[in-house]
């Protein structure tokens, strides 16, 4: 990592690394023509630029990072390319042939697919029907679907991946990392061109992200390229060849990602300096400090199991875990969203019942869950409105001065998140992905709690926008507020924390202060106390797949 902006000392762990770029890299190179070419494409919507004059090529067997802040068309882009909205201005080539795509289906059809969480497949199909939907094989008089070939064909092409996946599993009963697989070998049968991933690790574990690496190399040597979009740059020097940058709609740059440090991407992303993230000063809140939130022995019957921590204001208490450890669930269980819990808590020395979140909130706790788009925002409702809702009774929403302290409190916050929006009238579904998660994140923040629940804060958001939203918090503590954190990313758990509690299989494996907390010992505890090599490797997706 080149950069001072994501590196702190002690992380010294990267995501799975990708296999040697120059391997995979068996068919792009300079002389090669570009499979993908988009020139001056433009799109607006009710009068915002979304895009303007952007062209860029993408080679065959290599894999482009999109890149740029939120709101900077990288999703506008993509679906442009997937066929979901037509550009006003503009054109695409592909295989040198000009192509204009009306639906998801007709991209599909001409090569271009997307993988991102919230591809629509057929819950309750199985895993080859899905492959195979609307163009099953069919056999004998009458026409009937030949299963069996069906069936063959899409373990053929798990085959090809290397992936075990049965055929015949329902795709409600896959993880996120499964379903992504399903969508890649759809792609295979129908011998995309052109595969798009957006944010495809935001979900996954470190080994399921080993697997994707692996796969996406597989691509790579079929010649297929692959357009990246992701916020971590670990993972984009990881994985891909070229970058290219968007910003406010607009393209800046393409090159080599060998030939660029990370600190000059996020010149180029953000066009202007950005401040140190991860990196806050430890509290002094004293160990004697009595805490504003203790939890005894909480238990859930299938989730977690005897969890008991506290927290005192002023203080950032950090929960690290891998993926299914039970951290979400027990945040779940403390803002009273989870009947089966059993257990204490108790708020400034008294024990207290938190049945239910309006329970939650009246005792002084706010919580940002982690998918916030789903969970937090009130799409069809403009941002102010989105961000006062919570604390509309205490500022009396119908008296019109009071609407005025409503937008004060609303334009402060969006200030403070460097929220990008055209104005406060705007509706939250007409924001970008990670415009609409600063929303929420306002949203909660407006509340003024005394403990304060962050879910991944920062997933989906923009490096200039995260340290925005670290110093946010940092103030927010400095001034006696509580945070709970929850984060899987290990620079922003052991920069910003006072303590970290690691949680393993629904229990609370370690707690670790500052100064105890190295990037090896939380890897450690988070895989059940391993040995620190071991736990590395586990965490670097070296495991084999089940
Ligand atoms: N349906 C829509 N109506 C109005 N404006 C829109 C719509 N979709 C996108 N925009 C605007 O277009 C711009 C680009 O948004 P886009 O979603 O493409 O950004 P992005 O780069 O994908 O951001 P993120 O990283 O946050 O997902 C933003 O200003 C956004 O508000």
């Amino acid at each position: 990592m080149s950069s001072h902006v994501m590196s702190i000392p002690g992380t010294a762990l990267h995501p799975p690394q990708a296999p040697a770029r120059s391997a995979m890299r068996a068919v792009a190179d300079d002389s090669t023509a570009p499979v993908l070419s988009l020139s001056g494409i433009g799109k607006r919507f009710q009068g915002v630029v979304a895009l303007q004059d952007v062209g860029f090529t993408v080679r065959p067997g290599e894999v482009m990072a999109l890149l740029g802040e939120n709101g900077a068309g990288k999703s506008t882009l993509v679906k442009i390319l997937t066929g979901i909205h037509q550009p006003d201005e503009g054109s695409i080539h592909l295989g040198g042939r000009e192509v204009r795509f009306a639906s998801a289906q007709d991209a599909m059809r001409g090569g271009i697919t997307a993988v991102h969480q919230e591809t629509v497949m057929f819950e309750e199909l199985s895993v080859a029907e899905n492959i195979w939907i609307g163009r099953q094989p069919l056999c004998g008089t009458p026409r009937r679907i030949d299963w069996r070939r069906m069936e063959d064909e899409a373990r053929a092409l798990f085959a090809r991946l290397e992936v075990d996946l049965p055929v015949r599993a329902r795709v409600k009963d896959l993880s996120v990392a499964q379903r992504h697989f399903v969508e890649i070998a759809r792609a295979l049968s129908q011998q995309a061109q052109v595969v798009i991933m957006d944010e495809p690790t935001a979900a996954l574990s470190h080994h399921e992200i080993g697997e994707l690496y692996r796969i996406i190399g597989q691509l790579r040597r079929a010649g297929t390229a692959v357009i990246f979009i992701s916020h971590k740059f670990d993972e984009i020097y990881a994985v891909a060849d070229r970058y290219t940058v968007l910003r406010d709609g607009r393209f800046i740059a393409s090159g080599e990602l060998a030939d660029i440090t990370e600190q000059q991407l996020v010149a180029l992303m953000v066009g202007r300096e950005v401040g140190q993230v991860f990196s806050r000063a430890a509290s002094n809140t004293e160990d004697q400090t009595a805490p504003v939130l203790e939890v005894k022995h909480l238990s859930h019957p299938s989730e977690f199991d005897d969890v008991s921590f506290a927290v005192r204001p002023g203080e950032i208490l950090g929960f690290y875990g891998l993926v299914g450890a039970g951290r979400s669930e027990v945040m779940h269980a403390l803002f009273g969203l989870s009947p089966e819990a059993q257990g204490a808590v108790w708020i400034d020395g008294r024990e207290v019942k938190l049945c239910s979140p309006a329970q939650a909130i009246a005792h002084g706790l706010a919580y940002v869950p982690e998918d916030r788009q789903r969970q937090g925002a009130l799409l069809s409702l403009p941002i102010f409105q989105n961000i006062t809702l919570p604390v509309l009774p205490g500022i009396g929403f119908f008296l019109r001065r009071h609407r005025r302290r409503e937008i004060d409190i609303a334009r402060r916050l969006c200030e403070q998140l460097e929220l990008k929006a055209s104005h406060f009238h705007q509706h939250v579904a007409q924001l970008s992905g990670g415009n609409q998660q600063k929303v929420v994140l306002a949203k909660w923040l407006a509340t003024q709690p005394r403990v304060l629940i962050l879910d991944e804060p920062t997933k989906g958001i923009d490096i200039g926008s995260k340290a925005a939203v670290h110093r946010f918090i940092g103030e927010l503590v400095a001034q006696g507020l509580a945070v709970i954190l929850v984060s899987s990313e290990l620079p922003e758990v052991m920069g910003m924390s006072d303590r970290i509690v690691v949680m393993h299989q629904g229990r609370v494996q370690q707690v670790f202060s500052r100064a105890e907390a190295s990037a090896e010992a939380l890897a450690a505890a988070a895989s059940g106390g391993l040995h620190a090599d071991a736990a590395t490797a586990t965490l670097a997706g070296e495991a084999t797949w089940h």
